[in-house]
Formats: C-alpha cells, sequence, structure tokens
C-alpha cells in the first residue's frame, strides 16, 4: 500500500493542525515525529504528515532535514507534496520558508508552486498579498512580538522575496474569486512569465478549497492548513484514496496536565483562564538559568497536586517580559532554555502518572515530543480549528494535545480536559 499525499511540517503544532484538516476531508492519516529511523507501520495512511522542528534551526538544517523526509516520502509512494508552514507565515529574513521550498522544488524537478498560509476559520486572510490576522495587518498583529520570528512585513510577495532565488508573484484575489479554471490559468501565465512563486489570495474556506483543486497536478504545494481542504478531492477523483473516519475513545486512566511554553496572546490569555481553576506552577526563565533544581522543584510541586487535578505549568509571559528575558539570557538561548526544561518536565510528569498532556506553543510542542520520544501519532476530535487530540503509536502510551500558540480561545485549556471525561 502507498500514500497519495505526503505532507512535511516545519512544526510540530503545525504538522497536528495539517494532519486534523486532512482527517475531517476523509483521508486516513498518520503523523510521523521526525524523519523515520527504523520502518513504521503506516496501517494503510492515505497521507503521512512528517512532522520537523525546522521553522528557526540554521537554513542548511532546515533543508537537509526536509530532503530527507522528501525522500523518505518519495519512498512510501507519495503522488503530491505539500510543505506546511505556519498560517501567519512564520520565518526570518534568511528563511526558513523560502529556502526549503526551493531545495524541494529542485529535488523534485518542479519549476513552480504556490504560496498560501491563508486560514479563514482562525482569521488569518490574504488580499492582495497582504496577510491579515483577523482585522489587523500581520505586521500589526501580536506576532510583531513573537520571541522567535518577529513578523513585521505582512507583504508576503516582499517577505517571500527576500528568502527566495526565483521570482516571486501574485495570483490575486479577483482572479481566485473566478474559481478553479481561472486559478489554473493564472498559474500558466505565471509560468510564462517566469515566475517560480506564486503568493495565492485567499479570503474564504470556497477560495481555498478552489485553489487545492487547481493545484491537483502540481508536484509540491505550499501554505498553511487550509489549502490542504481541497487536495483529498483531487486524490479521490483518481480513486487514490478513500473515506474514512478518525475516532478513537478520549478515556485513557491517569493524570492530566498542561504544559505552556508560547507566549502569543491567545496562549496569555488561556494560561490567565486555566490559572484561576487548576494548581498552576509560573517558570520564570530567568530562575531556570540561574537554578538548576528547578525542574525538580516543579515536579516535586507537581506531585503535590496531579493526582487531584490537572495541573497547569507554564513560561508565558507579556511581550514585554520576554524583551527583559531576552535582554538578560539572549533570544536563542532563551527558548532553548525553556524548550529543554520544558521537555525535561514532560518526561518527569510522565514518571508520575501523567498520561494526557497539553502542550501549547509549535516550538515548545516539538521540544516535548522530542523529550518524549512520541515516534507516530493518530488524529483524534478536534478540541478548537486546528488542534486534535492526538494518540501516541507505540510507547509511550499517551493522549497529546499539541496547541498552536495563537489558536483556541480563552477557555481552550478547560475544553480540552472537559473532552476528556
Ligand atoms: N518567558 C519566556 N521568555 C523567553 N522565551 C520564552 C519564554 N517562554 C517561552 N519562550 C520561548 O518562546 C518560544 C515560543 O515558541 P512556540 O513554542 O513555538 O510558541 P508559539 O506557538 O506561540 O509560536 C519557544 O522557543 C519558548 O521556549
Ligand atoms: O498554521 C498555523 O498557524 C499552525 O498550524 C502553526 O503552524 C502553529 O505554529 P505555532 O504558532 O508556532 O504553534
Amino acid at each position: 500500500m502507498t500514500i497519495a499525499l505526503g505532507c512535511i511540517a516545519d512544526d510540530f503544532t503545525g504538522a497536528t493542525d495539517l494532519a486534523s484538516t486532512l482527517v475531517k476531508q476523509g483521508m486516513s492519516v498518520i503523523q510521523i515525529n521526525g524523519i523515520p529511523k527504523q520502518p513504521i507501520a503506516l496501517n494503510e495512511a492515505e497521507a503521512v504528515v512528517i512532522a520537523l522542528k525546522s521553522r528557526t534551526t540554521p537554513v542548511e538544517q532546515a533543508i537537509t532535514e526536509s530532503l530527507e523526509a522528501l525522500q523518505w516520502l518519495l519512498n512510501q509512494g507519495a503522488m503530491q507534496i505539500f510543505f506546511k508552514y505556519c498560517s501567519t507565515f512564520d520565518s526570518t529574513d534568511q528563511g526558513n520558508i523560502g529556502p526549503v521550498t526551493e531545495a524541494l522544488m529542485y529535488a523534485l524537478e518542479e519549476t513552480f508552486t504556490i504560496a498560501c498560509p491563508a486560514f479563514p476559520t482562525n482569521g488569518r486572510t490574504l488580499y492582495q498579498g497582504h496577510l491579515f490576522v483577523g482585522n489587523c495587518l500581520l505586521s500589526e498583529s501580536g506576532m510583531r512580538d513573537h520571541p522567535l520570528t518577529p513578523m513585521r512585513d505582512a507583504n508576503l510577495v516582499s517577505v517571500l522575496d527576500r528568502q527566495t532565488k526565483g521570482n516571486v508573484g501574485l495570483i490575486p484575489w479577483t482572479t481566485v474569486n473566478q474559481g478553479v479554471t481561472a486559478i489554473q490559468d493564472a498559474i500558466k501565465k505565471l509560468k510564462q512569465d517566469n515566475i517560480q512563486h506564486a503568493i495565492v489570495d485567499a479570503i474564504t474556506d470556497q477560495d481555498l478549497i478552489n485553489i487545492g483543486h487547481a493545484c491537483a497536478d502540481l508536484k509540491l504545494i505550499t501554505g498553511g492548513s487550509g489549502i490542504a481542504m481541497g487536495l483529498p478531492d483531487n486524490f479521490r477523483r483518481k480513486k487514490s484514496v478513500g473515506n474514512s473516519e478518525a475516532h478513537f475513545p478520549l478515556n485513557l486512566p491517569g493524570n492530566t496536565a498542561v504544559l505552556a511554553g508560547s507566549c502569543s496572546l491567545a496562549t496569555i490569555e488561556q494560561v490567565a483562564t486555566a490559572r484561576k481553576q487548576w494548581p498552576a506552577f509560573p517558570i520564570d526563565a530567568i530562575s531556570l538559568a540561574d537554578n538548576d533544581r528547578l525542574v525538580d522543584e516543579i515536579l516535586q510541586w507537581s506531585e503535590q497536586h496531579v493526582e487531584n487535578s490537572p495541573i497547569l505549568i507554564y513560561s508565558t509571559a507579556s511581550a514585554t517580559e520576554v524583551t527583559h528575558i531576552q535582554s538578560v539570557l539572549g533570544r536563542a538561548e532563551a527558548g532553548e532554555m525553556v524548550e529543554v526544561a520544558m521537555g525535561k518536565i514532560a518526561q518527569g510528569l510522565l514518571e508520575r502518572g501523567v498520561r494526557k498532556l497539553v502542550v501549547a506553543g509549535g516550538e515548545t510542542s516539538g521540544a516535548v515530543v522530542q523529550a518524549l520520544g512520541v515516534n507516530a501519532m493518530e488524529i483524534g476530535p478536534e478540541i478548537a480549528p486546528g488542534v486534535p487530540w492526538c494518540r501516541t503509536l507505540g510507547d509511550p502510551n499517551i493522549l497529546l494535545a499539541l496547541k498552536s500558540g495563537n489558536f483556541g480561545d480563552k477557555h481552550f485549556f478547560l475544553k480540552a480536559v472537559e473532552q476528556l471525561k
């Protein structure tokens, strides 16, 4: 059995977001964390999403890992490749979206691809190449203060142009709105004009479905999870996928914990809501640097509470606090230190009987999933758009919800735990 769609996600929350979108459209999907070192039972999966932690790694490393993932997916028979990045186009001027896209195109001998991060259900829309988050431009949204990838330019044609060797064009909404054939004609025209990358406007789910249908014959598609909505139909037309429904019970015995390492606005609100309900431990990043016993102290604290209630452990802090912490510790160093601590805390929590874990933040989720050695997962019911419960395949046997920093309303953590009842 070969797979139809092969996906490479540049972070772990993004991977579950994409996998959940494909599952909702009737594809059977397995998420694999990292490039598999041993054979993995794909259980008739029609799509595989390989989760990498390549959004903020050095460009060369992101390219190498993405190409390894590509080769693995092609070896499984993937007919089309999807490169998933953030719906807020999280990247720096050096990359990694542009360089990884170009490396994948080169390896696939493809001369053209699209870039469309739009995700209207979560408020990300694209018009005239400009990305909006809710009612503001990306550059005026909370993303301008992201700890690792501050986004200060909403014009994605310019952003991608700074990251690529090839030429970047636009398929404007006036074209997208005319439907599949108009989008296909625009792609033909851009190719004739020696354009290699097209930012594609999208405002509604119907736009995304039409774009997905128009791209059935591209070897590589890049974007957010929204653009994947139209892809399962393409394969269904070719009779290479069926109609699956993903369901598994959320009744695993064991304790429940939430780890928040995201400093995004949605997570800040979610932490503020949950800490009123549950025992909560705030991690002070500067103390973490000074006190090598802090992780043990947090785990001792968890032992006093975790049998009786869900617990919350968070490093979430405001933009002002993060700026101060980074001025003391360094941007990358602070991020890395908190991620390593979150990984160790997750390991300690599992040793203390936690079997249901919510993690907030893409980099944080990557650090936690890698520390726990979770190789693969299947996708279950959605808690909020883009955030499903997942069940691990193999050891450790746990339920995981990996929440993108900016997804979910302020009750998200409470809702996630409520679903377990
Ligand atoms: N208090 C803090 N100060 C500085 N950096 C932090 C703090 N808390 C978390 N971080 C780091 O910020 C980054 C947040 O990224 P991520 O987990 O991807 O969240 P998001 O999904 O919101 O982007 C991580 O590298 C994390 O370790
Ligand atoms: O597309 C999205 O917004 C998410 O799927 C995603 O990639 C989340 O990344 P983080 O905000 O870093 O969790």
